[in-house]
């Protein structure tokens, strides 16, 4: 019988599991110790660059077979385990509750932390600009719809720094009640998450109305209100509000990824891996954006990403959105932005963070 085999090998794993738990908790009480040690100084609970370094070693020394993605997801939630025993950090995200954002908050803390949803973005800085919660998640671009202007917007406006990056992967389902769309009179979802399956809609169910609502989790309670409506929204959404998934993956691009900006008061040193956001803008005059990138070249320092969006009130045409890599206290990095601020009519680091993994 296979259970006469199955028992030595679960009482290895009963031995393991033993020891895993003692060095859990021996890893757990030295980081207590790190919390009584920070509160004699106030010094902040979440480290970003310390937490990046952590995973990024443990992926390095996984001897396998476990992968090194699912290792770093286990002491994550470790890390997130031993810093709630400091302080439960709370984290701002835009909600309800099912959303992707929540996602993005547990990609980047872990599962001990406190969320904190909030009815907009502009509620998630507000929130987090006031004290209410230690740090908010932000959505900030999506691979298939473009940026989230109104993240740009409250980047440029608030005192917060960009303390951190999550990405995540946005896949869609369609959900009903039931389990079939038998009788479903409506596709409810957020707008960009209709936009985002429009080619698959089209081809399946071209006929049935769609609705725009506040967010896909809204749309997903709404489905479990009433059997005329369909949502699309991802599984987390499906397992909250008790319905079946009648087509998964339904996103257009299969690829689809959300970025995600965590703002915060903290200014992260540097972890080895970092990326620095800025904000920039010129005078409105020919060769004027290439000269002001110039230093950027002349040190060796990599841009990332560039993205331009109107000034509607200020004096200037255009501000520039713009990722280095490196963090901006590393020599050249400081350098070349010492010299692109002296170029610039308007100026904003918005900070260096942990570069995604
Ligand atoms: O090293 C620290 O500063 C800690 O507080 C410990 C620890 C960890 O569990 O490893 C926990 C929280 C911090 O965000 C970083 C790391």
């Amino acid at each position: 019988m296979s259970e006469d085999k199955l028992l030595p090998l679960r009482q290895q794993i009963d031995a393991i599991d033993a020891e895993i738990l003692a060095l859990l908790n021996r890893r757990a009480k030295i980081a207590q110790e790190v919390g009584h040690v920070k509160a004699e100084t106030n010094a902040p609970v979440f480290r970003p660059e310390r937490e990046a370094q952590v995973l990024l070693k443990v992926a390095e020394r996984n001897p396998g077979p476990l992968q090194g993605a699912d290792v770093q997801t286990i002491f994550r939630e470790v890390m997130s385990a031993c810093r709630a025993l400091e302080k439960r950090v709370t984290v701002a995200y835009l909600g309800p509750a099912g959303t992707f954002s929540e996602q993005a908050v547990y990609q980047q803390f872990g599962h001990a932390v406190e969320g904190l949803p909030c009815v907009s973005i502009d509620e998630v800085f507000r929130a987090t600009e006031a004290g209410t919660a230690d740090f908010g998640v932000a959505p900030i671009e999506n691979s298939s719809e473009g940026v989230i202007n109104r993240t740009l917007d409250l980047l440029l406006q608030t005192t917060l720094n960009i303390s951190g990056e999550v990405s995540i992967p946005v896949h869609h389902s369609l959900m009903t009640k039931e389990g079939t769309m038998t009788g479903i009179a409506r596709i409810c979802a957020h707008s960009q998450a209709l936009a985002q399956c429009n080619a698959w809609l089209n081809q399946h169910y071209p006929s049935i109305e769609r609705q725009a609502v506040a967010s896909n989790a809204e749309a997903a309670r709404m489905a479990s209100e009433n059997e005329a409506v369909a949502a699309i929204a991802g599984e987390m959404a499906a397992q909250k509000y008790d319905l079946q998934v009648v087509s998964a993956n339904i996103q257009d691009d299969p690829h689809n990824r959300t970025r995600f900006a965590v703002v915060g008061r903290l200014q992260n040193g540097a972890s080895g891996k970092d990326q620095t956001s800025l904000v920039l803008s010129v005078a409105n005059k020919a060769g004027a954006v290439y000269k002001l990138l110039a230093p950027l070249a002349k040190h060796g320092v990599s841009m990332t990403r560039f993205e331009s969006r109107p000034a509607r009130m200020g004096a200037w045409e255009y501000y520039f959105y713009v990722d280095v890599e490196g963090h901006a206290a590393d020599d050249k990095v400081a350098k070349a932005l010492d010299e692109l601020q002296q170029n610039a009519a308007f100026y904003k680091l918005l900070g260096s963070y942990p570069r995604s993994f």
